[in-house]
């Protein structure tokens, strides 16, 4: 496997390879009680004749019992697979051995028993039938195909050498060289297979690293407007379940197009890249979504926040920005930001949008009031005793 699967997909690929084989498992336990009654049933009357039918039900009893072991098997193992899906696949195959030996010895003795002589040429023909299906569906996993194959032909192939028959020896050497050429064509389905899962794997990955790219603003690194508002419908949705409080915060740098006709536009990129790298050393929480929304606007979901500690957070933030500073020749660019913070408790009156309107507001009165300050949404619904409050630049 290593050979065809990136390192980095290996313990994925491992999980689903057994996933594989347990599928394929299913339609090989029906093919293999399939061709034992194939082998019995249309020969009804040497089968079952009085001199042999109890031998007849003993091996029809072992090859019907090894079928439900390995059905059995197949069960533990998907549910094992479903409370830990790291789970070890010696389950499965311990199925897949304990029916192949069972196959093995049975056909090993129906070659002894003198009995039984007549079916000798029907019964290595059934199990080579047998083999190709194994290859078929186990060629993935050398493992699984060595403890496949050699338990179904070891048996017969030598205790057709222990009786006296004419073709002995050629059955024998034909046991030989199937089991041979079987595992050596394994090989080149096995490449296929994890070649398959390495292209698969692959382009999965390429897409979600586009979907993810998706949802970014590209200078800054910071989400999209796109994947903002989705993430506001959905953590409002989120907030209104768990009746908690969802806060906002709406930033506007102040007075950016001046910084971008005094110092030009990379300039202004910089700025921007800089609000970026604060917001992120700001917020941490994996649950906080920062976004730009416009071209010197940010905005950054709270979920779980009440109004008084977003109002907070929002004034460290302004204190840091006023502290971003940039290089340019003998002087610093500094910047200053607006913020607006409106908090919400969900319910089926209001939405999302009413959020932002309600921070936009906010910011709009921030500008208004004379810049580097925040103001808080001077309605707030179901949150008492919060309402119009604001902070200056203190
Ligand atoms: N460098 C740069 N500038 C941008 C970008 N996007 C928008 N801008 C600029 O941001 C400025 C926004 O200007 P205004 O909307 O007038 O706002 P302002 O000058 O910040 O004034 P107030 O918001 O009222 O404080 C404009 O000059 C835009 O060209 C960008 O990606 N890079």
């Amino acid at each position: 496997m290593k050979a065809y699967i990136n390192e980095q997909f290996i313990p994925k690929a491992t999980r689903q390879l057994y996933q594989d084989l347990a599928a394929r498992s299913y339609p090989g336990v029906i093919f293999y009680m399939a061709i034992w009654a194939a082998l019995i049933f249309p020969e009804y009357d040497f089968f079952f004749a009085d001199s042999r039918i109890n031998t007849t039900i003993l091996w029809t009893s072992i090859i019907a019992i090894c079928a439900f072991i390995r059905l059995s098997c197949i069960y533990i193992y998907r549910a094992q697979h479903k409370t830990n899906p790291g789970s070890n696949s010696t389950i499965l195959l311990l199925g897949v051995s304990v029916s192949s030996l069972g196959w093995g010895f049975c056909s090993g003795q129906l070659i002894l028993d003198p009995l039984f002589q007549d079916a000798i040429a029907s019964t290595l023909i059934a199990g080579a039938g047998l083999c190709a299906g194994g290859l078929a569906s186990l060629a993935p996993s050398r493992r699984f195909l060595i403890l496949f194959l050699i338990p179904m032909l070891l048996p017969p192939s030598i205790t057709i050498l222990l009786i006296d028959h004419p073709f002995s020896s050629s059955y024998s050497a034909l046991c030989v060289l199937m089991l041979g050429g079987l595992y050596g064509i394994s090989g080149i389905q096995r490449k296929e297979y994890f070649i398959a899962l390495n292209s698969q794997y692959e382009l999965e990955e390429k897409s979600n690293q586009l979907a993810e790219l998706n949802t970014l603003d590209p200078l800054t690194e910071l989400k999209n407007k796109r994947y903002f508002n989705e993430k506001m419908d959905e953590e409002f949705n989120r907030a209104m379940r768990e009746k908690g409080p969802l806060s906002l915060i709406v930033i506007d740098l102040d007075n950016f197009k001046k910084v971008n006709d005094i110092y030009g536009h990379l300039i202004g990129d910089e700025c921007l890249k800089e609000m970026s790298k604060t917001l992120k050393t700001e917020f941490n929480r994996t649950m906080d979504t920062l976004a730009r929304i416009g071209g010197e606007e940010f905005a950054v979901l709270l979920p779980t926040l009440h109004q008084d500690q977003a109002i907070l957070i929002a004034d460290k933030l302004r204190r840091q920005i006023e502290k971003i500073s940039i290089e340019y020749g003998d002087s610093d660019v500094n910047l200053t930001a607006s913020l607006g913070v409106s908090t919400l408790y969900p319910t089926n009156k209001n939405s999302s949008q009413e959020l932002f309107k309600q921070a936009d507001l906010a910011l709009y009165e921030a500008k208004r009031l004379g810049r580097n300050r925040v103001e808080s949404a001077p309605t707030l619904v179901d949150y008492s005793g919060a309402a119009g409050r604001s902070t200056s630049n203190c």
